[in-house]
């Protein structure tokens, strides 16, 4: 029982998803005495669902983030995980399987509503008996709720997506990952090919938005962000992150990706919401300013210039995406002096 409590007050303390992922398979893992146990995202993009695993134990070993996976992959398709499959179309609270090293597995999805983006994969050598089943629920149950409160201080209450608050800290990592464009001296230059790679900040502004809500009202012009909102995240990636920073304002942090295929991804969003019908309102167009993420930078600039690139498209048509560097390149934007923290316009 001290076991139990001490791992249920260290859930518990945790304000970040990362952390708490750790503490519950920590948990899990020493309770059930179990092999290995595994924090696993499932996704839907194009409507196949796929499964990835988040964090990850083994016997023996320490919980940590699992990395094993690249960063631009969805995951495995659903079907490689049958039982867990039929559970998920049958909204069932576990399921089980044995593994081909014949070893028993538990799924136990964490159920929102009809909605389970994640689930715990326990693997034992014997089995699961009612004593252990119900003592990993009770965790898992904690697990669920610790989670629904983070989601509820993380994210936008109107479109669901993440909120400005969490931005610095996603950015944060997604910086540090970023480290293909950093020459660090005395170093020896990175190769090409990792270089390509980058990470990229979008900003996506709503074009004439005041119009919508002068015209339709409040109410439908809330309806358009939520259908904005939905549909960036059908464009991007699961791995992406997407913002709503207040107003009819986004902002997309898009993972590991080239130049040209970060503007086509952008620009298939672009064009979904160009060719997507409003209800009322109709055809709503947004613009979009887009920027490589460097180390060297900090938010701060990094936001200016993509919002600078998103003043270019503004003032020249709309319903387009601008590439910071493009223009700098080009010579239709201006580079500006900068400090550590500032950028002055
Ligand atoms: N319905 C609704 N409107 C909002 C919300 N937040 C901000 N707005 C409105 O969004 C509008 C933003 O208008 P502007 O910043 O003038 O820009 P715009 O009309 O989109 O024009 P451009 O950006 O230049 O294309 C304002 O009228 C705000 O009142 C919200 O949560 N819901």
């Amino acid at each position: 029982m001290d076991s139990l409590l001490r791992h249920m007050v260290d859930m518990t303390g945790h304000r970040d998803h990362t952390m708490l992922d750790i503490s519950v398979i920590s948990a899990v893992q020493e309770l059930a005495g179990a092999t290995q146990t595994r924090v696993l995202a499932i996704a839907t993009v194009c409507g196949q669902r796929f499964v990835r695993s988040r964090a990850c134990i083994r016997a023996g070993g320490v919980a940590c983030p699992d990395e094993s996976m690249d960063a631009g992959s969805p995951g495995e398709p659903i079907a490689a995980f049958p039982a867990l499959a039929h559970c998920l179309e049958r909204h069932d609270s576990r399921a089980e399987g044995v593994n081909a090293d014949g070893l028993r597995i538990l799924w136990l999805p964490i159920w929102f509503g009809d909605k389970a983006d994640t689930c715990l994969e326990i693997t034992h050598e014997h089995g699961f008996t009612g004593e252990s089943i119900h003592t990993i629920s009770g965790i898992v149950s904690v697990y669920r709720n610790f989670q629904n409160l983070l989601d509820y201080s993380e994210r936008d209450s109107l479109t669901g997506l993440l909120n400005r608050k969490t931005f610095d800290d996603q950015l944060a990592r997604m910086l540090h990952c970023a480290d293909t464009e950093t020459r660090v001296p005395g170093q020896p230059e990175r190769r090409h090919h990792v270089a390509e790679e980058k990470q990229w900040l979008a900003v996506v502004d709503v074009d004439h938005f005041k119009g919508v809500n002068d015209r339709f009202g409040h109410l439908y012009g809330d309806e358009v962000l939520i259908l904005v909102a939905n549909l960036l995240q059908s464009s991007f990636r699961a791995q992406d992150r997407v913002f709503r920073f207040g107003g009819e304002e986004f902002v997309v942090l898009l993972r590991s990706t080239t130049l040209e295929n970060a503007r086509r991804i952008i620009d298939r969003f672009r064009t979904n919401v160009e060719t997507h019908e409003f209800p009322q309102v109709g055809r709503v167009t947004v613009s979009v300013g887009f920027t490589s993420i460097r180390v060297a930078d900090s938010p701060v600039v990094t936001l200016g210039h993509a919002d600078q690139a998103l003043y270019f498209a503004k003032a020249n048509g709309r319903n387009r995406a601008c590439h910071y560097e493009e223009l700098v390149a080009g010579g239709l934007l201006q580079t500006v002096a900068t400090n550590d923290t500032a950028e002055f316009f």
